[in-house]
């Protein structure tokens, strides 16, 4: 078929099937039929858009070329009839259309994260929104992530002349200016065009590191550009989800080798999607208004006969921990390795007896298992009952962290680094790179200004005394079989 040829909508719609499936993407049209089972995210996904426009679901998760690149070139049917097309695309807001009369703030005006976050809520088209913000059920982990910070309590010394501050930190090899990373997040092209481009641009300026989603929108081959462009330092660490296909995880690992990602991180509390049920409402809604029948990606039963069983969600639920062997073997002496989703002693002793050299607290920005601990709350646990710890592995943490106080809290008990997830993602939604910047400013000011009310001048002064984290010991196991309570020595 010429690739000129102009499509209606009704032609396309036809093909809805298994047996054959087109897809409409940026006012074109594909036959994905034969790449129904090929493709790297399952067919399941893409037969929800079988004759229909995919291009919201898709733009975000795949860099400009894909196609070109991944599908023969006479898949290409041709082009899709504007007036015909508009009936069948849905209406998708660009971002930064839908901001209110008023708009976001200006900039200038925003003097901490939660300004920023309130921006964002304005100008955000409901997607993007409801993407970000959503976490699993009914948000206890979540709730909390933001929470735990506010029970732990300082214990600040006076007169212990703090004129001069040094906030430096080594976090996974990496000579950090500042003791927090930008978490790995997907979908930032949902919040601004230049997508996960603001973030490397603020980590560069300020010289911190920034973990890059798995599921970056742009390219990791153009983010690793845009590090190299003019500036100051950054580094760029690579964020990994293992997937259903081992050679295309060992392909990942071998392409972040190639461009120079300096550690690797792995997630691994995504055997399924943790059930986000703002997000479902969301498309079922869309679906619904725009009278079509909404198709989960959920449940355990198929989608037709010939698919296969469908989990929630693109990821890996075979993974187990020998298949770190080979993540471990693929990514080689590249550079340090951390696992990302630990929130028990019991999975921190199992990840520093194989060698991993660091451990990452997250409960996935409460977006996975609802009533997990926070990061912090696994970071007690462990100190009770794997102290070891510290001395083994580098500890990263992340969850709710919105003040610099609560990174240094963190600090005090023993984490190396603190990452923030959503406060980059509403930043660059509202404000682009400026956004970005704006957050570590302030969170930079912040750290300065709490180090010298706990009278401290360097990081590494943080001692445990320092903090009183007594209203939260008692949420944290008594006992864990096989682990021996070192509550005494804290
Ligand atoms: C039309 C042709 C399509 C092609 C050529 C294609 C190609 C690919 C490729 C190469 C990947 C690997 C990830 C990467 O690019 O880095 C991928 C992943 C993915 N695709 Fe597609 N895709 C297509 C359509 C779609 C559609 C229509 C959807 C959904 C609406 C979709 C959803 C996804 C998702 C969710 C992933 C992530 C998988 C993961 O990270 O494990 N794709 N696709
Ligand atoms: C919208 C969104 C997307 C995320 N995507 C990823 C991801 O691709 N990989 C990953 O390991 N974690 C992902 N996370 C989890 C974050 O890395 C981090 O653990 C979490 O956001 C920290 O909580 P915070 O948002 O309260 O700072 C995502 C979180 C959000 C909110």
């Amino acid at each position: 078929m010429a690739p000129d040829r102009i499509l209606t909508a009704d032609e396309i719609a036809k093909h809805n099937s298994r047996q054959s499936c087109w897809v409409v993407i940026d006012g074109h049209a594909y036959d994905v039929t034969d790449f129904l089972d090929q493709h790297p995210g399952g067919s399941a996904i893409i037969l929800r858009y079988a004759g229909k426009d995919a291009t919201e679901e898709y733009s975000p998760v795949h860099s400009p070329g894909t196609i070109e690149k991944e599908l023969p070139k006479d898949k290409h049917l041709g082009q899709v009839d504007l007036m015909t097309f508009l009936s069948i695309r849905k209406a998708s807001k660009s971002p930064l259309t839908n901001a209110t009369p008023s708009g976001p703030l200006p900039i200038e005006m925003c003097v901490n994260l939660h300004d920023i976050s309130l921006a964002a809520q304005k100008v955000l088209p409901e997607r993007a929104w409801t993407y970000y913000a959503s976490a699993s059920e009914d948000l206890h982990s979540h709730r909390r992530n933001l929470h735990d910070w506010d029970r732990i309590l300082f214990r600040p010394r006076v007169l212990k002349n703090v004129k001069h501050v040094n906030m430096h930190r080594k976090i996974l090899g990496f000579e950090s200016s500042l003791p927090f990373f930008i978490a790995p997040a997907a979908m930032a092209g949902l919040g601004h065009p230049d997508g996960e481009r603001c973030l490397v641009r603020g980590a560069k300026k300020f010289n911190i590191p920034y973990f890059v989603s798995d599921g970056s929108s742009v390219s990791h081959e153009d983010l690793a550009q845009e590090l190299e462009r003019e500036g100051y330092g950054g580094v760029l660490f690579y964020q990994l989800y293992a997937k259903k296909k081992k050679d295309l995880t060992i392909q990942r690992i071998h392409r972040a080798r190639q461009l120079g990602y300096k550690a690797l991180i792995i997630t691994v509390d995504t055997a399924v999607m943790g059930i986000r049920e703002e997000d479902d409402r969301y498309r079922m809604r869309q679906a619904f208004e725009r009278g079509e029948k909404y198709i989960p990606l959920c449940g355990l039963a198929p989608l037709t006969k010939d698919d296969d069983w469908v989990l929630r969600g693109v990821h890996n639920a075979a993974l187990d921990w020998n298949d770190l062997k080979w993540v471990k073997e693929a990514w080689g002496n590249t550079g340090p390795i951390s696992i990302k989703g630990i929130l028990t002693t019991e999975d921190a002793k199992i990840a520093c007896e194989m060698g991993f050299q660091s451990i990452y607290l997250s409960n996935h920005g409460g977006r996975q298992i609802d009533s997990g601990p926070s990061g912090l709350r696994a970071l007690l646990e462990i100190r009770r009952f794997y102290p070891d710890v510290f001395d083994k592995c580098e500890v990263l943490l992340d969850g709710g962290v919105r003040r610099s106080r609560d990174i240094l809290k963190a600090l005090c008990l023993g984490a190396t680094g603190v990452g923030l997830g959503r406060p980059f993602l509403y930043a660059l939604s509202a404000y682009g790179t400026e956004g970005v910047l704006k957050v570590i400013q302030i969170l930079s000011d912040e750290l300065e200004i709490s180090m010298r009310l706990l009278g401290v001048t360097s990081l590494d002064e943080l001692r445990p005394h320092m903090v009183n984290k007594l209203d939260l010991d008692n949420s944290i196991m008594r006992e864990i079989p096989g682990f021996k309570n070192s509550t005494s020595k804290l």
